[in-house]
Order: structure tokens, then sequence, then C-alpha cells
């Protein structure tokens, strides 16, 4: 996974599959004002927990925006950028297993696949709980993302996971007090929110019954 020898920066194409920036224009008490914003695709995650093991189920993978915020947090060259001093491992992650919302499937449906692609456990959608409907950046994009729970079996694991096409995805399990643990770090944790948040529900919800 970190087996990357070269990252740089160019413009964002106009024909990105995956981000259009816009410019929005409003007038609120009688003043015109503007807003940048962009536009992404809806999502979804899912918490899951091996009941077999006892453990969550997280993916890991090198996020190229979380490296770029890294880098530039700290004062670095974007445009030439120096790996020994900003190792690829500054990227990496740990996540929900999560999926974009980019086929014309139901969410629940596209929250099925993504647990097989990515973890390899091949799940019934009905087995999905819905846990929240919530809004991520909402100073930028207001994407949508549906979070689900979601109990897995050692019998259930197909395949050994790690996604699809050119994606490298590890599986990491963690215990519920590694779990815990996750949420007391004191510097920056390198997951999104909705990440903490499903570990937080869980525990609150979930972790008292398993
Ligand atoms: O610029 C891009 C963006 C995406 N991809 C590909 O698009 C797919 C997107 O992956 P997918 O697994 O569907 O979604 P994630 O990238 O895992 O992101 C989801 O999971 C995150 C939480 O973990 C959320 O923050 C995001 O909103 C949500 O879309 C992958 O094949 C990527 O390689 C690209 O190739 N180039």
């Amino acid at each position: 996974m970190e087996k990357i020898n070269k990252i740089w920066v160019g413009p964002l194409p106009a024909d990105s599959a995956y981000i259009k920036p816009f410019r929005i224009y409003y007038v609120q008490d009688g003043k015109e004002k503007t807003w940048d914003i962009l536009k992404v695709h809806d999502s979804v995650c899912t918490i899951i927990f091996n009941k077999s093991r006892k453990k969550l189920i997280f993916v890991k993978q090198f996020r190229p925006a979380v490296y770029h915020a890294e880098v530039t947090s700290d004062g670095g060259d974007v445009t030439n950028i120096n790996l020994d001093k900003y190792p690829p491992k500054l990227g990496i992650t740990i996540e929900m297993c999560a999926g974009i919302v980019d086929k014309n499937k139901s969410w629940r449906e596209i929250a099925r696949e993504e647990i097989l692609e990515e973890c390899g456990y091949d799940i019934k959608a009905d087995q999905l709980e819905k846990v929240l409907s919530y809004r991520s950046g909402v100073g930028t994009q207001a994407s949508r993302q549906i979070m689900y729970y979601c109990e897995v079996t050692d019998n259930q694991k197909k395949f050994l996971g790690g996604g699809t096409g050119n994606e490298i995805i590890d599986i990491v399990e963690y215990s519920v007090n590694e779990a815990c643990e996750m949420l007391n770090q004191k510097g920056t944790i390198n997951s999104p929110s909705s990440c903490l948040l499903g570990v937080l529900w869980f525990l609150m919800n979930k972790a008292s019954n398993n």
C-alpha cells in the first residue's frame, strides 16, 4: 500500500467524474452573496461487527486528500513533494467500509456490494440496519451519507476483500477496547468524523450486547 514513489499535483480537469466545482449566488437580507461549492457523490458506509471474533471491521487505505492536507498544513511544497520528509504513510486512514452512490442501485445494495468487495463478507441487504442519514462538509459539498450497521460471521467471509479495480485496501479488525482507544487519541486522527461517529454509535447501542 505504501509503495508510492511519486506524488504530484495538477489542475482539476473540467470533466472530473468525482468533483464538480461551482459558484452559487444568492440574496440574503438584501445583500448579494456568493458561495463556492463542490458537487460530489453521495455515499454509504457500514459499521461492521464480526460476531464470531467480536471484532469491528475497518478498512485501511492511502487517501491522496489526507496526504495533501498533511503536507500543506506543515507548510510543505506540493509542487515538488519530498517523499523522505513527507512519507506516503501520512496519507493512510482507518475508515468504515464505504462507497459512493454512483450507480443506479439502491443505497442498501451499494453498501452490500462494498462490504463484499472491500471486506469479503457476503451479506444479505436486509441484514443492514439503518443507523443515520446526514450531510458531510456542509461548507463545501453537503453530500448525503447513509450509515448502516451490520453483524457478520466468519462463515460469511467469502473473499479476502481489498477492493476492486485499482483500489488497494487492507482490512483492520479492532476489539471493542481497541475501538475505544481509537476515540481517545490526542493527536489528529486520520479517520473521517463519520467513522468516529459510527464507533461511538456502536459503543452506545451495541457493545454491551456483544
Ligand atoms: O478522484 C477520484 C476519486 C475516486 N476515485 C475512485 O472512485 C472510487 C470511490 O471509492 P468508493 O469506495 O466508492 O468510495 P470512497 O472513496 O471509499 O469514499 C467513501 O467513504 C468515505 C468515508 O470513509 C466518505 O468520506 C466518502 O464520502 C465516501 O464516498 C474508488 O474506486 C476510487 O479509486 C478515483 O479514482 N479518483
